[in-house]
């Protein structure tokens, strides 16, 4: 069965700044986020070719720390689509030059294709055949109820 090339992307990866970090000297969750919300959006708006607006965030947990140096990349998984949304997953790891990478967090993301008045616009359909991407689809939108 044909492989869906969009279904999962690594993309957004960037290092921990001290400028980046909260009064507890680790990565500020609102960074984490907003990068999330950056990288999920540029390939939110590659799969329609429009511009794109988040709708909401379903769900964002903060499993461990990172500090700086550390080396942070997401894995972003394009769950389903509706008429006007798509629902993304991202696992987000860190890695520092002398370890494997652990993952340090995950949520799901809703972003919304909009014209130039930012009013909702219709999304391409969605299919994913292969069984693989399928089988993965179905564990990660079973876990987070999406
Ligand atoms: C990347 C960024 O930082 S973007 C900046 C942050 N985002 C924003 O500022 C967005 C502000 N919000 C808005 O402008 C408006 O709410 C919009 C344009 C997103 C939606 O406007 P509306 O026309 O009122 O949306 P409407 O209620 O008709 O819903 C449109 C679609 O969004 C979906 N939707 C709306 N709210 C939610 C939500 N909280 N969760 C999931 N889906 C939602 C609806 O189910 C519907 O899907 P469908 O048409 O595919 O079935």
């Amino acid at each position: 069965m044909e492989k869906n090339t969009f279904y999962q992307v690594e993309s957004g990866d960037f290092f921990v700044d001290a400028d980046m970090l909260n009064h507890l000297n680790i990565l500020h969750g609102g960074v984490l986020v907003k990068h999330c919300d950056s990288t999920i959006g540029l390939l939110a708006n590659r799969y329609t070719h429009s511009r794109v607006l988040t709708v909401a965030i379903k769900e964002f947990n903060f499993a461990k720390p990172a500090h700086v140096g550390d080396h942070i990349s997401f894995s972003v998984t394009l769950l389903k689509t509706s008429r006007h949304t798509m629902t993304f997953h991202v696992e987000v790891r860190r890695q520092t030059y002398d370890s494997d990478p652990v993952a340090i967090g995950n949520g799901i993301f809703i972003f919304i294709a909009v014209n130039a008045d930012l009013k909702p616009i219709p999304v391409p359909a969605y299919t994913v055949q292969d069984p693989e991407q399928q089988a993965f689809i179905k564990q990660i939108r079973e876990e987070f109820a999406v």
